[in-house]
């Protein structure tokens, strides 16, 4: 079976995310592996999504911009489980208003155990994995015996 055939028997829900200073890499980044990311659903915060879909033959589902609290909105779908992995280019040179939002998602991808790709390289791997092409969702941890400790704390309050 070609390549692209199984991704689309396998279809992920993949978030994109760039900072201005990351734009132009990430255009470029998804203008080369185009072919294989048009077979998944695709998530991206407002800005980041309005230039692909510009520039690119591919539809977006464009949540809002990162600054006004794009990067919440994919922290939210992913405690849903509504993504299964994310691009996220972030700026390491320039602070940015929203950093605490910033922070917030990618601590939120760490804890729901999300892919998560920081740079080119890494979603070259990312993209390239066999597991792509496959029926894989990562594991999602427990917690319950973080629950438990929260509700026993909510009790003895
Ligand atoms: O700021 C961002 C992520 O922190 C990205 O937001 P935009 O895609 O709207 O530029």
């Amino acid at each position: 079976m070609k390549y692209t055939q199984r991704h689309m028997n396998h279809p992920k829900h993949i978030a994109l995310v760039a900072h201005d200073n990351k734009k132009k890499e990430m255009l470029a980044w998804v203008s080369e592996h185009a072919p294989i990311l048009e077979q998944h659903h695709l998530y991206a915060t407002g800005t980041t999504g309005a230039l692909l879909e510009h520039n690119l033959d591919l539809t977006i589902e464009k949540l809002i911009s990162g600054p006004l609290g794009g990067d919440q909105q994919v922290g939210a779908l992913i405690t849903e489980g509504s993504i299964d992995m994310l691009i996220f280019f972030w700026d390491p040179f320039e602070p940015l208003p929203h950093d605490p939002d910033v922070k917030a998602l990618l601590r939120i991808a760490a804890v729901w155990n999300v892919p998560v790709a920081c740079n080119q390289a890494t979603a070259d791997f990312l993209i390239q994995s066999p597991l792509m092409g496959e029926n894989y969702t990562h594991s999602v941890p427990d917690y319950e015996h973080y629950r438990i400790k929260r509700r026993n704390i909510a009790e003895t309050n």
